[in-house]
């Protein structure tokens, strides 16, 4: 079970520091991993990140930067020196704003020493939201999501990134493309009958482990729960069986 919950990433997506306390506090004691997106972070400052590490938990930092080399490789450098386990850049940026991405993190490390975290690095491919007619018809690709997820997988790992941010149907093909060691990390999890929002490409949490990914996220079937330790409770149940 705990083995479950340490590869569940909880999407803090809150306003406000004090509400994403609580839900943290409501889900003491299981050992998820937290993620801090751009809500929250612009709201609450490294403060936030700062106190889930003090309590032990693993942190991916989701900034999903996507800018000129130079100014990437500064931010990785900055989120580096936070000690988040995990953060994430757009694949859409180029390899050369990702391989920058990668020149931050280790110009950071260099100047902290051997105890540091070294954070898994991980390129976001098509959002979870895009649908294959929103990609083609109003994005102006063309080929289907899986194609224009793989072409981002490829390009990832090129730059020597850890990973991606993939839907779960993508998994299998990117397991197959880039190696069973290259990280996947999925959102778009809804438990059966829970509502898909504005997600688009979407399966269970079972259906995701069983496609071998590594890291379901999963924000809104926790956080809006009337009771969100009894949902994640379920949800680890769910992928124990
Ligand atoms: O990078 C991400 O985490 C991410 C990428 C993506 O393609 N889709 C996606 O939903 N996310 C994030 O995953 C979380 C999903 O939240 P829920 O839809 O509430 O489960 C949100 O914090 C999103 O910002």
């Amino acid at each position: 079970m705990s083995n479950a919950a340490q590869r569940i990433m909880v999407a803090l997506d809150y306003p406000h520091a004090e509400q994403a306390q609580a839900l943290v506090e409501s889900l003491a004691g299981i050992p998820c991993y937290m993620k801090v997106g751009m809500q929250l972070f612009y709201s609450a400052s490294p403060g936030f990140v700062n106190s889930l590490k003090e309590k032990g938990y693993h942190v991916f930092l989701d900034l999903k930067m996507h800018d000129i080399p130079n100014t990437v490789k500064g931010g990785a450098e900055s989120i580096t020196r936070l000690g988040v386990d995990m953060f994430n850049v757009h694949a859409a940026g180029g390899r050369a704003m990702m391989e920058a991405a990668m020149e931050g993190v280790d110009k950071a490390l260099t100047g902290l020493g051997a105890s540091a975290v070294r954070p898994a690095v991980i390129g976001v491919t098509q959002l979870t939201s895009t649908s294959q007619a929103v990609m083609n018809e109003e994005i102006g690709l063309a080929g289907t999501v899986e194609e224009a997820v793989l072409r981002y997988a490829q390009l990832t790992r090129t730059a020597g990134l850890h990973g991606v941010v993939a839907s779960p149907l993508e998994v299998v093909r990117i397991k197959e493309t880039c190696g069973s060691g290259f990280l996947t990390v999925t959102p778009g999890i809804r438990p059966a009958g829970s509502d898909i929002g504005d997600q688009s490409r979407v399966m269970t949490p079972p259906e995701a482990f069983a496609q071998g990914t590594d890291y379901v996220v999963i924000g809104r079937p926790i956080t809006g729960a009337a009771d969100p330790r009894a949902a994640l409770e379920a949800i680890i149940a769910s992928i124990s069986e």
